[in-house]
């Protein structure tokens, strides 16, 4: 709580939770306003946590993209650095969320072709098992050359 509080702005910390405990959780607001739910979410839970405040991303199937969450995670694994095959993904009904082995490399190809509204990535950005600033620079610098290539593409 103490690293969540003290960031920057326009930092925002989310809460990563895979069984999550509700009541924990409402002890973390307003310090940590968004949750990312690991595991498929019935709409009950996405309720309550709303109620709270909470903004929430929530994990979804490829056989059933569907949440009542703000944004539908698509992930690989758990943190394991595996990818998906962003070239077929299906639809969900929320924006999109999009991990799984995403690194400086690959981001702007799994970009280009899931269009993600949101961005995820952790272990291949990792030295020794801790995250390498180098590593999250580059990724941070090619999602943002992305970004404006599609805003020159609007243009
Ligand atoms: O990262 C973990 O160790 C983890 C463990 C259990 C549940 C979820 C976990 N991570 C969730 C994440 O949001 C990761 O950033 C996401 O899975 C992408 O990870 P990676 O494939 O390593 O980029």
């Amino acid at each position: 709580m103490a690293l969540a509080a003290g960031l920057t702005a326009g930092i925002t910390p989310v809460a990563v939770v895979v069984e999550p405990d509700t009541a924990a959780l409402a002890t973390l607001f307003p310090i940590i306003t968004t949750v990312q739910l690991h595991r498929p979410a019935d709409s009950g839970l996405v309720a309550t946590l709303h109620a709270l405040g909470f903004d929430v991303f929530a994990r979804v199937n490829a056989a059933q993209p569907t949440t009542t969450a703000d944004y539908a995670l698509m992930d690989a694994g758990d943190g394991s650095g595996q990818t998906l095959d962003w070239h077929h993904l299906p639809s969900a009904n929320q924006p999109l969320m999009l991990a799984g082995g995403l690194d400086a490399d690959n981001v702007q190809d799994a970009i280009t072709c899931a269009h993600p509204a949101i961005v995820d990535a952790s272990s291949r950005l990792e030295t020794n098992g801790r995250k390498d600033a180098a590593k999250v620079q580059a990724f941070v610098a090619a999602v943002r050359e992305t970004e404006r290539n599609f805003s020159d593409v609007k243009r």
